[in-house]
């Protein structure tokens, strides 16, 4: 089996998008995008700030533009935003030559994955769990939707969910001949 032109990451927060991204386009050699960082980069601002000035709805009109860019970015791994399955027009753009996996991830770990961050507006409050149980209810169903790949994230590694991963695109492959295919031999 050939390589997906991209890999599309989706889940809640905690998931471990941008975590397994940047892993994984290592390991395939493909360049890492994060949707979240680049936006933060073009506006000059932080998420939250964003969030402040501009509202959810002002995040998620530069969240649909900067899918729509990279949706034609091939070889890359894309890790998205939490949220970037809300917008219906997203799904195009999301599914757009990709393989797309789904991170899914209990409740638990994403409260204990998301604990200490003060980068996501949506978690700042009284009850992050109350929050993230009701995100899960309303999106679990739209990430699995969506997905080619339903990958459990609980009680593994990053590196043990890149491995994984990785033998599901390419599963009769040894690791060692993958390491080879990396180097650009391909008569293995
Ligand atoms: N499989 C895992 N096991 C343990 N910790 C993990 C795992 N995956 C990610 N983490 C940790 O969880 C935290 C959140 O991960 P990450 O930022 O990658 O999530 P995300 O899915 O990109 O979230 P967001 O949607 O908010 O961008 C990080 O501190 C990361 O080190
Ligand atoms: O789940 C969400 O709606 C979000 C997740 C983050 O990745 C960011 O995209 C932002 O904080 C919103
Ligand atoms: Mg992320």
């Amino acid at each position: 089996m050939s390589l997906p032109k991209r890999v599309v990451l989706v889940g809640p927060m905690g998931a471990g998008k941008s975590t397994i991204g940047r892993m994984l386009a290592k390991e395939l050699g493909y360049q890492f995008l994060d949707s979240d960082r680049i936006i933060e980069e073009r506006c000059g601002a932080n998420i939250p700030w964003i969030f402040d000035v501009e509202g959810e709805d002002g995040f998620r009109q530069r969240e649909t533009a900067m899918l729509d860019e990279l949706s034609l970015k091939h070889n890359t791994v894309l890790a998205t935003g939490g949220g970037a399955i809300m917008r219906p027009e997203n799904h195009r753009l999301l599914k757009q030559d990709a393989l797309v996996v789904y991170l899914k991830t209990s409740i638990d770990q994403q409260v204990e994955r998301t604990r200490k961050d003060r980068n996501r507006p949506l978690l700042q409050n009284d009850d992050p769990e109350a929050v993230l149980r009701k995100l899960f209810a309303i999106r679990d169903p739209l990430y699995t939707q969506l997905a080619d790949i339903i990958m459990h994230t609980d009680r593994k590694s990053p590196r043990l969910v890149v491995r994984q991963l990785v033998n599901r695109m390419n599963p009769k492959t040894p690791r060692h001949k993958r390491q080879i295919r990396k180097e650009g031999r391909n008569h293995v």
